[in-house]
């Protein structure tokens, strides 16, 4: 490899849909890179010796001040994010959960990377939606449990 050329190298990732009767946290996006200004989800990079409650636990907390109950898998995605300035491959663990107080508010802990935090139903989830989540929409896919 050429000198002073990091290496290229998947990463893990863990998302979060905060539940909150029929609607999921969202917020948009303001760090610079993937899915710049676009609507995701909370979350970020898992850290050495973490599980994935922990990481959403987290990660949730870092982001929303939100505390996170019954955090449970849902899916793993891979994503190419080849034709960005700087690539990147990052295998998602999307998750669900709910709060562990119902009335708790979300707080926008990270402002230079989020614009803040609000509740959309799954069926009127705002635009411009994070590549990924759009792609899992269009697929089908749906947060909730079966009731
Ligand atoms: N729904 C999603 N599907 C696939 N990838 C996602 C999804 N949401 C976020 N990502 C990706 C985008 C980022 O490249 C990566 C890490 O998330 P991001 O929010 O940028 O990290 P972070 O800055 O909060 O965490 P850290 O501080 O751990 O780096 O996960
Ligand atoms: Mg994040």
């Amino acid at each position: 490899m050429e000198k002073g050329m990091a290496a290229l190298v998947p990463r893990v990732s863990v998302v979060v849909f905060v539940l909150k009767e029929k609607t999921v946290l969202l917020g948009r996006r303001r760090s610079p890179g993937v899915g710049y200004s676009e609507f995701a989800l909370p979350g970020g990079h898992l850290e050495f010796g973490e599980s994935f409650e922990e990481c959403a636990t987290r990660e949730v907390k870092e982001e929303t001040g939100l505390e996170i109950d019954k955090t449970e898998f849902v899916k793993v995605t891979n994503n190419l994010f080849l034709d960005e300035p700087k690539p990147c491959h990052i295998v998602a663990i999307l998750m669900r959960a709910w709060l562990r107080n119902p009335h708790q508010l979300p707080q926008n802990l990270e402002p230079t990377k989020c614009d803040g935090w609000d509740w959309y139903e799954w069926d009127n989830l705002p635009e411009p939606l994070f590549g990924p989540l759009k792609k899992m929409m269009e697929q089908g896919f749906n947060p909730f449990p079966i009731a």
